[in-house]
């Protein structure tokens, strides 16, 4: 694996999702793989799961770690090109991103769209400069548009939790926020489970108010559907996320009716199991008494974030041993 942006990185998604589990069982069965190897960490947001996680997925393969906070200890970086640099950047990606792979083996950066210009956002400049310059493998920490640690882990849980010869009914479902929030994890949520549904794997189903649609690029053969209770009706995996809207992009609209999900609205379901992927507002996406509740998944599903980034540097270094034997 030269790169993990996208659910179009992984060539078998059922076979990744076998070797995470394997790993889960067997955590330190390579521990010698990333010896002398250095993982880099490069955030420009904040993050609890995602830095401790892949921290601790590293260093069960024996890599160095390095975490560079570019929000706060870095120079500011200027991405665009062409500019004279007589403003407030200091440094440009060209250098910063190839100084960074000087430095290390692996590279991973999380970078938060600004939720002004759809345009800018989704074309993942930053990601495909970074990509471009660095010159090592990189793994997505969350872009504008994806999360894809958080997907490849949240398949990782529901195939845990599944033992039924049956599919099992999941449905992503919209819940309120105070503020405007990216759509990267249910655009990437959405992605997997597409992918995950044409393999024969699930169902899946998108509740969300009107004005909420995300990109066809993510959805392609998802049921959609308007009202919540509906969507409800026989769920297995209910995974709750709230996002901005992407045609009136970044604004929020309001809502009258009620998208938090409770133990009332839980009961509609066929026992569901509850995922979100942190960090939550309780009581305002989702009622305590459900994330406190038997069904809730979110802190095993925060555990799986481990597996999820090991499987991906495990395959990033098994492809580097194998270019280093050539
Ligand atoms: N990395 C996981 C989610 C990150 C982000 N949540 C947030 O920014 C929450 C902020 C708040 O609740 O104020 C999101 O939804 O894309
Ligand atoms: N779910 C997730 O990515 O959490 P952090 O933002 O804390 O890394």
């Amino acid at each position: 694996m030269k790169q993990f942006f996208s659910v179009a990185d992984v060539i078998d998604l059922s076979g990744i999702v076998d070797e995470a589990l394997r790993l889960k069982r067997e955590p330190f069965a390579y521990s010698n793989l990333g010896k002398r190897k250095t993982l880099g960490l490069v955030f420009l947001n904040p993050s609890l799961r995602t830095r401790l996680s892949t921290h601790k997925a590293a260093a069960n393969l024996g890599m160095d770690v390095m975490v560079m906070n570019m929000d706060k200890d870095g120079w500011a970086l200027e991405t665009r090109d062409g500019v004279a640099m007589d403003g407030t950047t200091v440094e440009h990606i060209r250098e910063a991103a190839a100084v960074m792979g000087q430095y290390c083996d692996i590279l991973g950066i999380r970078s938060f769209p600004k939720l002004v210009d759809q345009e800018e956002d989704y074309s993942e400049d930053l990601f495909g400069k970074f990509i471009r310059f660095c010159g090592v493998p990189v793994i997505s920490l969350e872009s504008a548009t994806r999360h894809p640690l958080q997907s490849l882990t949240d398949l990782i849980t529901i195939r845990e939790h599944w033992k039924d010869d049956r599919k099992p009914k999941v449905v992503m479902a919209w819940a309120p926020h105070v503020k405007a929030l990216p759509q990267a994890v249910p655009n990437s949520f959405a992605e997997w489970m597409c992918r995950a549904q044409a393999e024969n794997i699930l169902d899946f189903t998108i509740a969300h108010p009107a004005g909420y649609e995300l990109s066809s690029v993510f959805t392609q053969g998802a049921t959609v559907k308007y009202a919540l209770d509906d969507a409800l009706e026989g769920a297995d995996f209910i995974y709750v996320k709230n996002w901005s809207s992407f045609k009136d992009y970044g604004k929020i609209h309001s809502v009258r009716e009620q998208w938090m999900l409770d133990q009332g609205k839980l009961e509609l379901t066929n026992q569901a199991k509850v995922m979100h992927c942190l960090p939550v507002r309780r009581d305002v996406e989702l009622a305590s008494e459900v994330l406190d509740g038997p069904q809730s998944l979110v802190i095993e599903e925060a555990g799986n974030r481990v597996w999820a980034a090991q499987v991906v540097l495990k395959r990033m270094l098994d492809e580097l041993t194998t270019l280093n034997q050539l």
